[in-house]
């Protein structure tokens, strides 16, 4: 049974969805504050919540049990991020549920504005009839700047040519191809889309590089009496050199949905500034974009507590395209780790430095989860696996001072994967294939070829290739109740050296393994537990 806590408005569509799952109890709270939720938190598997709760790095360190952070919405800037990737907790949002209620509240807001529909309501609702104070401006003719041109700025822009606008957008993270299938003309630099806004609209996440990115300065380079609307979030346009500019009508207006500080307090001189159309972080409130964010996270977090399918996590190390697809090929890759450190261990080589990951090309999209597995398999039965997942095995990887990289290469067949590993002068390749619709296999270790499919414990034998090793060890293995699940014997030439990939059910035990090393012939003996059964 898992318990999930939801805090905030999250819409009761997806909460039902949660409801539903017999191995799932739901409490739902409202908004608490922080100290209550730290003395809660302790009990609960998953909690789900919208921007109103702050995901501290504190509450995720007492959330022991903690394994999923759910946010119903895009912006993540309430999470500390980095703190539940290193303690393995995934977190989850709904990217694209509350796309449309953006860009349709932008025109709606803008034009509101330029209309200056809150005051004439205002009259009208004091018994007013005022048609001369309203000369309103449109869009049309207008250029339209856009920083950020994602989902949202995508929707905007979309909207706007309908508007007939210019318009005009800053993203260097977005390809040319992406703009020319949008219409939109591409800004070279923020300067340079400043230079001809008449509407300046932001639709980027606050980050280190958005914080404060458009201040006084960037204000001053509109043309003049343009209007600035920040619908993403609090801090990236300075409230101060907003509220200056206003006041010294140098825009035309100003509409902010979001705010540095939320909710914005009563007394904020932003309330009185002219000119300048307040909403309270109202973007994603429509019923369509609240059910479509809840449905999102709830099925994304239900499926993460009880199948394990990481594949909606944002920080699952690289993202993963599609999970179904690559789980075979993340556990033959796992596996493939393991039996290399455990065989190099085996030979004296227990601090691997490198990890070098090749995949074939159609396994290509899935480059950053394969290399998760790889890491987990690499750590697993080296340090406490406890909290050891796909989340964060990349990060402790790294920390343990390990250097991963990962390739693609066509010289691999379909669906294949190497792993090597290295440290010092020695080195071990292992590798794999996850056909599509049939068991995925280890083919090579070092030279020898094989092909063994890797269930609950593989053995590794090395040894001479001469008459009755593997009578011996079938008849060992047979004495202490080892079940044997496949038996591959692979050599490179005749009376030399060869290798047996034994596949069994159950463990084997340490002496089971020294007792294999006393048969005469066999050279050495690694037992590899896979843990991610
Ligand atoms: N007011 C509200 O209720 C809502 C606000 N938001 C905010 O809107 C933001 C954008 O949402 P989406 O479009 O869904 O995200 P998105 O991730 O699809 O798009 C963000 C875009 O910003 C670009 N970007 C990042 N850093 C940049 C920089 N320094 N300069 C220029 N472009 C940069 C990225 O390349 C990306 O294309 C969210 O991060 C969230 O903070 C989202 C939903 C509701
Ligand atoms: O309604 C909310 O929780 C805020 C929506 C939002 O800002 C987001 O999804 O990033």
């Amino acid at each position: 049974m898992f318990r999930v806590l939801v805090t905030d408005e999250v819409d009761q569509e997806g909460l039902a969805l949660l409801a539903a799952e017999p191995l799932l109890q739901v409490d739902e709270v409202p908004t608490l504050p922080k100290d209550e939720l730290l003395a809660r938190i302790g009990d609960y598997d998953a909690i789900v919540g919208r921007s109103a709760t702050r995901i501290s790095a504190d509450l995720l360190k007492a959330g022991t049990k903690l394994k999923v952070v759910g946010r119903a919405g895009v912006g993540i800037d309430n999470i500390a991020l980095d703190v539940a990737t290193s303690l393995g907790i995934a977190v989850i949002n709904a990217p694209a549920g509350n796309t449309v209620a953006v860009a349709e509240l932008f025109f709606g807001a803008t034009i509101g504005l330029l209309r200056q529909l809150p005051r004439a309501d205002h009259v009208m609702n004091n018994g007013g009839w005022d048609r001369n104070s309203f000369l309103g401006r449109e869009l049309k003719g207008k250029t339209l700047g856009i920083v950020g041109l994602g989902r949202i700025g995508s929707e905007v822009a979309a909207r706007a040519h309908a508007f007939g606008m210019t318009v005009v957008a800053f993203d260097p993270y977005i390809a040319d191809e992406r703009f020319t299938a949008l219409r939109v003309r591409r800004a070279p630099s923020l300067d340079a889309l400043l230079a001809e806004a008449n509407i300046l609209t932001l639709h980027v996440p606050l980050t280190d590089e958005t914080k404060g990115m458009i201040g006084k300065r960037e204000l001053s380079r509109l043309p003049n009496r343009s209007v600035v609307v920040n619908m993403a979030r609090g801090g990236i346009v300075d409230e101060p050199a907003l509220l200056a500019a206003l006041e010294a009508d140098q825009l035309r207006g100003a509409v902010l949905d979001v705010f540095s500080a939320e909710p914005l307090v009563a007394d904020s001189p932003l309330r009185k500034a002219p000119n300048l159309l307040l909403l309270p972080h109202l973007g994603a409130n429509t019923v369509e974009a609240q059910r479509n964010v809840s449905r999102d996270v709830c099925l994304a977090v239900r499926d993460a507590l009880i199948r394990n399918d990481l594949s909606k996590s944002i920080n699952v190390a690289g993202g993963a395209g599609e999970w179904g697809d690559l789980q075979p090929a993340m556990m033959v890759a796992r596996r493939a780790a393991a039996v290399a450190r455990a065989v190099l261990a085996d030979q004296g080589m227990r601090a691997v430095r490198r990890v070098a990951l090749r995949v074939s090309p159609d396994l290509a999209h899935g480059t950053g989860a394969i290399l998760a597995a790889v890491a987990a398999g690499v750590l697993e039965g080296v340090i406490e696996t406890d909290r050891l997942n796909l989340i964060n095995a990349r990060a402790l990887a790294e920390a343990r001072g390990l250097e991963l990289s990962v390739a693609e290469s066509s010289e691999l067949g379909a669906r294949a994967i190497e792993v090597a590993l290295s440290g010092g002068m020695q080195q071990l390749a292992v590798s794999g294939v996850a056909p599509e619709g049939s068991t995925p296999r280890l083919t090579q270790i070092g030279s020898f070829h094989i092909d063994v499919n890797p269930k609950q414990t593989l053995l590794i034998l090395t040894n001479h290739d001469v008459p009755g090793v593997i009578g011996r060890v079938g008849t060992l293995l047979g004495e202490q109740s080892v079940n044997i699940a496949e038996y591959h014997q692979a050599r490179l030439a005749q009376g030399g050296d060869a290798l047996a990939a034994v596949s069994v059910d159950g463990e084997v035990s340490e002496t089971t393994r020294r007792a294999l090393l006393e048969l005469p012939d066999v050279i050495t003996a690694s037992v590899v537990h896979f843990r991610d059964e």
